[in-house]
């Protein structure tokens, strides 16, 4: 074997090794789990703004949509970066928690559930689904007790409760999930009364027949 030969197959052999000690320090640190789970929150997120963001263009026009179709508020945001800290201080605390992977599949599933139920209200309801109640009804303005409505009233609600609670479970944060299902419950609890006191002014009988033959697809809201 010639010198270069020599020198080549060292430089291999020491990358290989180099490569292999890097790799197993920075599993230390940053592992497979804490990799992948973040990588899904991260995704799941991603995929819920943009996705709330192309529809509300798609059935409300470029004129009619800001930025707040993105859904991103203070609260959201304060509620998001807590259940980071909740992560980081877990992982680095009681690993072993992070592992229970059939608990964070399960979380993961009800991202998908959540996501599917969500996007299928907003595009049954087309341009009745507004990200703002409306409070005047406009003539375009058609009850929708159709698709996934004829099932429950408030799919988009159900749908994103599914949604940010499973976000918590996959991550499996006990804290965040009992917080996020308080704080999300409490939210659409008060949404919904104010939302369908509308839509009944609206839509008079047609509504209350609607509203007592279909649940609201918010757990104990009636
Ligand atoms: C954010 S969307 C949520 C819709 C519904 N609550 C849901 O969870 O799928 C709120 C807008 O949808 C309208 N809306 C709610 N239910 C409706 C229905 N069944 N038919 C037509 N418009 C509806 C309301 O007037 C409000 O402006």
């Amino acid at each position: 074997m010639s010198f270069l030969q020599h020198l080549l197959s060292d430089l291999k052999i020491q990358f290989s090794v180099s490569m292999f000690y890097r790799s197993a320090s920075f599993s230390d640190i940053f592992s497979y789990t804490a990799y992948r789970q973040l990588s899904q929150m991260f995704l799941a997120i991603l995929f819920f703004h943009g996705s709330e963001y192309i529809l509300a263009l798609a059935s409300h026009g470029r004129s009619n949509v800001t930025l707040n179709s993105l859904l991103i508020s203070k609260n959201y945001l304060f509620a998001m970066i807590f259940s980071l800290l909740e992560y980081f201080i877990e992982i680095a605390l009681v690993p072993g928690l992070k592992e229970l992977w059939w608990v964070s599949n399960l979380g993961l599933g009800m991202v998908i559930i959540g996501e599917i139920i969500r996007k299928t209200a907003i595009i049954t309801a087309g341009q009745a689904f507004t990200h703002l109640i409306r409070i005047r009804h406009e003539d375009h303005h058609k009850l929708i007790t159709n698709g996934i409505y004829g099932f429950v009233r408030h799919p988009g609600y159900c749908g994103f409760f599914i949604w940010s609670v499973g976000t918590q479970i996959m991550l499996c944060n006990p804290v965040s999930t009992i917080a996020f299902v308080v704080v999300v419950w409490r939210f659409f609890a008060q949404r919904i009364p104010y939302e369908e006191y509308f839509l009944r002014q609206f839509f008079g009988s047609q509504y209350v027949e609607y509203a007592q033959r279909v649940p609201s697809g918010v757990p104990f809201v009636s």
